[in-house]
């Protein structure tokens, strides 16, 4: 088919979502992904868990690695007092640009930068007349998550600061697990949960057997 999975969900959401209703938003792409196709939201069980965090932390400058549709991205932002800052790095621009609309038909205001996380960390602090993030939700390569981490250390992190990460153990991001686990700098938390869009909702095609295919 001609468009990307991304257009098709957000084409899903002009449709059925209300203009400036986050939570329509959020619920036009989890049915869309439940019940059309599968795709790496990280969708409503996991964002229950990326609530909580948010809601506890109260953060005031968020950081988001891995916009993708932008549906955390409106889980994030749904939820922040006014004039606090969301900034989401994504490197497909036509993802980037996916995100916007997403995030724009939410109501919502977030700043999405378009490039690799490794050359656009270590210019944040000059870019962003920011300090220090005090949440970041980590959700692109897995093969990247220490390498960032380890990138957002040198100056962007304080005390207190929030580091949440998907898919730690499906697809895995053994490494980072580790040094989270063994750091002293860190008191890790583990969130037993399951891959998005997997409970049975009925209709579409059976995600388990299209997401072997596509991981083999
Ligand atoms: O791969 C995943 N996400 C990452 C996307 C690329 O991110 C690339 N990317 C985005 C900004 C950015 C900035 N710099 C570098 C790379 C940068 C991802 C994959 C799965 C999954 C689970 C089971 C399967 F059978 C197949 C897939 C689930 C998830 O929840 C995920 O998040
Ligand atoms: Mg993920």
């Amino acid at each position: 088919s001609g468009t990307s999975r991304p257009v098709r969900i957000l084409h899903h959401v002009q449709k059925v979502a209300q203009y400036g209703d986050a939570q329509s938003v959020l619920s036009a792409v989890d049915s869309y992904c439940s019940k059309i196709e599968w795709a790496m939201n990280v969708g409503d069980l996991k964002g229950q868990i990326l609530d909580a965090v948010v809601l506890e932390t109260r953060p005031h400058y968020v950081l988001e690695l891995g916009t993708y549709c932008g549906y955390s991205t409106v889980r994030i932002a749904r939820l922040l007092p006014p004039g606090a800052r969301l900034f989401s790095i994504e490197m497909n621009p036509q993802y980037a640009q996916v995100a916007r609309e997403i995030i724009q038909h939410a109501g919502l205001d977030v700043d999405i930068l378009v490039g690799c996380t490794s050359d656009l960390i270590p210019q944040l602090k000059k870019k962003l007349d920011i300090e220090k993030f005090d949440f970041v939700f980590i959700d692109h390569w897995k093969v990247s998550y220490l390498r960032d981490t380890k990138l957002l250390e040198c100056d962007l992190l304080r005390p207190g600061s929030v580091l949440l990460a998907d898919n730690v153990t499906c697809p895995g991001a053994p490494d980072y697990l580790h040094y989270m686990r063994t750091s002293p700098r860190y008191e890790s938390q583990y969130f037993p949960s399951r891959l998005e869009y997997l409970s049975r909702g009925g209709g579409g095609a059976l995600p388990g057997i299209k997401l072997l295919l596509n991981v083999t």
